[in-house]
């Protein structure tokens, strides 16, 4: 009797676990060979630990628009076909909703993110800019002192080598709480600021490398620090102690219910009104934040390193991005001077960045879940309530058959042709109703914080051995010393 109990457990787990790696056999998807055998869960268990890679690299594997796959008791249909993915991201029509973008106000229900997507409306951010600047300035003025500093080795021929990657990420931190926070912080003299402090938490969260691991619910006290600063910030704005142009403003206005529709005339004062008529609570205005915080910085700073990277590695290219931000600025008292409209000027900047996107995405895989059956068009499958799909955004960017030459880093492969043919196509910032609500924002700050650079200092890559990309959950340089960047001062010029 006793013997029979395990014997029965055994039996059950084999067969649960045989049900789940035996899902799109079952339902007659196309799908990856599966058994119970040790290599298989084995290679199950190690794609969950280099997700996005995994991923992306089974797409190589095959023809088919569509697979199923498993990644560890999971069951996922891999989408290889980018006009599929484009379709299942633009039609969800209910199907692959986003239940944690939903609110209900007067029985109806709204998309969050559609309601919010003014945050990030280009003339919002243009009257943000100053604040901007200020991130900008508190980066420069740390290279400079590091630099007069020379605390390197190289320093003797006037040059210093610095960490591109930290302090990148160190300017995003500064911007994301700035202009989200409220907060004009300079994290390289704070050090123990609690942004830099939650920037530095995730970042080596992501060096756990799981895609379960990573997605646990991770509240820590950081998270109720930050609420309290969000407290503060909403109760002095909706007393009127501050107008501040931020996108704290803006999500206080919607949290009152002011309009932040874009138009053209915008007044940034708050109407306050009766904590019943709130549309949405501080907790929640403190969720978005810190949504905009986790993903916000690291999203920036790889977007701004590995264009860094890029441009450095082709000393021609850099030339010309030289040219183009010299040709759009004016010194005045020996400084460079950018304003909003200069900057948009600058279209080599905006190219680069585009091909930044489209080889490094900073989002490398969409999943979405099933929320009603839904028929794949043209084929005869229909994927279930519940199970997810992915789109690996990393392997179709750097797909021969969509993007010629999909390794070289070409920014001019998005401009028509001489013949008027379109360049090439390319969703790096998503579709439908999940498109990235903060695709303006990111160009803005990162190609302000690079123009800043390239006016501001000579700069040369430094060789590295270890220099490997990893992409976990956004891509970034794993080497010990990060980007390493060799700076001048910009009057003294590098033999390049
Ligand atoms: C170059 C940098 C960025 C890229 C390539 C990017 C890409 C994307 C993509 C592909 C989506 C769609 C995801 C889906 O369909 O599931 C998305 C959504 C979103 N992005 Fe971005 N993004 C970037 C920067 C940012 C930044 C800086 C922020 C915040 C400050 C941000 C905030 C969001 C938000 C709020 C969404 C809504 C959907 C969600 O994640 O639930 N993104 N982004």
């Amino acid at each position: 009797m006793w013997l029979l109990i395990p014997i029965l457990v055994y039996s059950l787990i084999f067969l649960y676990v045989r049900h789940i790696y035996s899902y799109w056999q079952r339902k007659g998807f196309p799908h990856e060979k599966s058994s119970l055998s040790w290599s298989f869960l084995r290679a199950i268990y190690q794609r969950e630990f280099h997700y996005h890679e995994a991923i992306n690299a089974y797409y190589q594997t095959g023809k088919e628009r569509f697979v199923g796959i498993y990644c560890f008791f999971r069951p996922i249909l891999l989408i290889r076909d980018l006009s599929l993915a484009r379709t299942l991201m633009e039609n969800q029509a209910g199907h692959f909703n986003d239940i944690r973008w939903e609110y209900v106000r007067s029985y109806r229900k709204y998309n969050l993110l559609e309601k919010l997507s003014p945050l990030f409306a280009a003339s919002r951010l243009e009257a943000m800019f100053r604040n901007i600047e200020k991130a900008g300035d508190h980066l420069v003025n740390k290279l400079s002192s590091t630099v007069a500093a020379g605390i390197s080795a190289e320093s003797a021929d006037g040059c210093c080598a610095v960490d591109m990657q930290q302090l990148l990420r160190n300017y995003a931190v500064n911007v994301i709480a700035n202009l989200i926070y409220g907060l004009d912080i300079d994290v390289f003299k704070q050090t123990d600021s609690v942004f830099l402090q939650y920037s530095n938490n995730a970042f080596q969260r992501s060096g756990i490398n799981s895609y379960t691991f990573n997605r646990l619910p991770t509240k820590s006290s950081l998270t109720y620090r930050l609420r309290d600063i969000v407290q503060q910030n909403v109760e002095l704005r909706e007393d009127g102690a501050t107008i501040r142009k931020d996108i704290m403003q803006l999500l206080v206005k919607f949290r009152n219910g002011n309009d932040i529709e874009v138009r053209e005339k915008f007044d940034w004062h708050i109407e306050n009104v009766f904590e019943r008529e709130k549309i949405i609570s501080i907790k929640k205005v403190a969720r978005i934040a810190e949504y905009l915080l986790e993903n916000g910085i690291t999203a920036i700073a790889s977007t701004a390193v590995f264009t860094l990277y890029e441009i450095l590695k082709q000393p021609e290219l850099m030339q010309k991005v030289r040219d183009e931000i010299m040709a759009n600025s004016e010194t005045k008292e020996k400084q460079k001077q950018i304003n909003y409209e200069q900057l948009k000027n600058m279209k080599l900047l905006d190219l680069c960045i585009q091909e930044t996107t489209r080889k490094y995405p900073s989002v490398p895989t969409i999943e979405r879940t099933c929320r009603k059956p839904y028929a794949i068009p043209n084929s005869k499958r229909t994927l279930n309530e519940g199970k997810p799909f992915v789109i690996p955004l990393l392997a179709i960017q750097r797909d021969e058959k969509y993007f010629q030459d999909p390794m070289a880093y070409k920014p001019q492969r998005f401009l028509q042709d001489s013949n008027g043919n379109p360049g090439e196509k390319f969703t790096e910032f998503g579709l439908g109703a999940k498109t990235c609500i903060a695709q303006n924002f990111v160009k803005l700050v990162v190609k302000y914080v690079l123009v800043r650079l390239f006016s501001s200092y000579q700069m040369k890559l430094m060789p590295m051995t270890d220099l490997e990309i990893c992409y976990n959950d956004t891509p970034y340089i794993s080497s010990r010393e990060g980007l390493k960047v060799a700076l001048k001062s910009a009057k003294v010029k590098f033999e390049l």
